[in-house]
């Protein structure tokens, strides 16, 4: 019988786990369990959940890994209990903190050559100094800093394992070092305060970190965006875009990024090459908003935005409903601009979906930008991925085909790979091969990315 390997997604919303053949990448079985809300969490939630999903079919898995919504910051003391909430990605308290980082590292420009990437709120290390400052027993008291998919794995493995990452995760830390492919010490010093214990890092993509009290391998792990891309097997020439509780475009590349900008963050991947991203707060959750605005479902949404017509009669929503983290705006709230009394319901829910899309292309572009090449495969996936209107919108917003990837759980899919490949122990992942791929067309409408543009730009400096 072929060997069979569980993946794991602990994402911001849920974990979900699928029981993969090892050999052809077939899902054999699926099971989710909620989180709870919020942007502070409990990070033993995420374990009874992994337990409720993956509990029943670890036993089954000849291996196992995991992959993990990227930056939370989970503190513990030095017998292993948690200190505090975890702050996740999309919580913006930390957004003073990140700017003081990146001055005292020298701007911009030298925080970029540091870790890849101009920090930001979402990052680990501004939530540490944020923790630092506003809790200074709770930083006192910490001894060992993780990442949530570290946590989850951790759980996973058997009694005395030394918590392990990998190179993907921990470069969204702040306190790793892209050049050199290792933690920077000082720089969690800097934001902490004082030294602490941090995962192990592996020596190869796809080494077996450790091991499950019944002795199944477990894979490094990853962050979810660095799974997902494992899971669709991103080549050169493709851009992912995930529509889950973040927005999220991304590709692989040979070279390391180091954006001064800031726009694009530049993570190092799971293979061992690297993943310049572009990230927003707001994605699923305009649709969410919109429809529960509109007391509507999912399908009724998707029909009422259909209903409307290009530019929703004048409506353009900007987005930014918690705060924006690309572009770097975390205090604003979102703009609806251009109601009248002849506005309609369906105009309300069409520049619902307009904006989410406009707010995905002003993430392709910077990457299209910083690669010198248009992407050959616009790719979409997550969970509003679903939406018939976002799939009929999207290639009409960004003035291109885009390749819909089947339904399904890529990030799970990726770390299922991951544990492929930590099992067979061989160079390079194992090759599955994904069907049932779709290219979506429509006519280009580049006015409701203008008139978005223009919207922008007049609410800059906006809260
Ligand atoms: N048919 C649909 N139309 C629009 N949004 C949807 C649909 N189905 C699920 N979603 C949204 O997808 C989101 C979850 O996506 P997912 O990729 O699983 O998120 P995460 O990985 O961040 O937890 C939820 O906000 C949910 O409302
Ligand atoms: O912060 C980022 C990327 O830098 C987010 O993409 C998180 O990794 C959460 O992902 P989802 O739960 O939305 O998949």
């Amino acid at each position: 019988m072929a060997p069979t390997v569980l993946g794991i997604d602990s994402s911001t919303q849920s974990t979900k786990a699928l029981l993969v053949d090892a050999e052809t990448g077939r899902v054999l079985d699926e099971r989710r369990a909620a989180h709870p809300a919020g942007t502070e969490v409990d990070p033993r939630a995420w374990l009874v959940a992994v337990d409720e999903a993956a509990g029943p079919l670890l036993e089954q898995a000849d291996a196992v890994a995991v992959g993990g919504q990227q930056h939370g910051m989970v503190l513990l003391d030095e017998h292993g209990e948690v200190v505090r909430d975890a702050l996740l990605w999309n919580d913006t308290r930390s957004a003073p903190q990140a700017a003081t980082l990146v001055d005292e590292l020298g701007g911009p420009a030298a925080c970029a050559e540091a870790i890849g990437s101009v920090m930001v709120a979402s990052f680990t290390a501004s939530k540490l100094r944020w923790v630092a400052e506003n809790e200074p027993a709770s930083a006192a008291r910490a001894a060992r800093v993780l990442l949530p998919h570290d946590y989850v794995s951790w759980h996973l493995a058997a009694h005395g394992t030394e918590p392990f990452t990998d190179r993907g995760d921990a470069s969204g830390t702040g306190y790793f070092a892209t050049a050199s492919s290792d933690w920077d010490r000082e720089l969690l010093i800097r934001a902490l305060g004082h030294d602490a214990d941090l995962p192990r890092l592996p020596s190869a993509p796809g080494e077996a970190m450790a091991a499950t009290a019944s002795g199944a391998p477990i894979g490094a792990g990853t962050g979810d965006n660095m799974a997902a891309a494992l899971g669709l097997s991103l080549g050169p020439g493709d851009v992912s875009v995930s529509i889950g509780t973040s927005g999220v475009c991304a590709m692989v590349s040979d070279a390391r990024p180091a954006d001064a900008s800031g726009t694009v963050t530049g993570f190092a991947d799971a293979t061992g090459r690297f993943l310049p991203m572009t990230t927003t707060i707001n994605a699923a959750k305009i649709l969410d908003f919109g429809r529960a605005l509109l007391g509507v479902d999912h399908d009724e949404f998707a029909r009422l935005a259909l209903a409307s017509v290009p530019g929703a009669h004048g409506l353009t929503l900007l987005p930014y409903f918690d705060g924006e983290r690309t572009p770097n705006r975390p205090d604003a709230r979102a703009t609806l601009h251009g109601l009248s009394t002849a506005s309609s319901r369906e105009d309300i829910a069409r520049a619902c979906v307009e904006g989410l899309l406009c707010s995905l292309a002003d993430g392709i572009a910077p990457l299209e930008a910083d690669s010198g090449r248009a992407p050959e495969r616009i790719i979409l996936i997550g969970g509003a991925a679903q939406s018939a209107a976002v799939r009929a919108l999207a290639p009409a917003v960004f003035g291109r085909d885009v390749t819909l990837a089947p339904t399904g759980e890529y990030v799970a899919l990726g770390a299922a790979r991951q544990a492929a490949w930590a099992l067979a122990a061989t160079a390079e992942p194992p090759t599955w091969s994904l069907e049932g791929f779709e290219t979506l067309h429509a006519a280009p409408t580049p006015d409701v990315l203008d008139a978005y543009q223009q919207l922008k730009a007049r609410t800059e400096g906006w809260s």
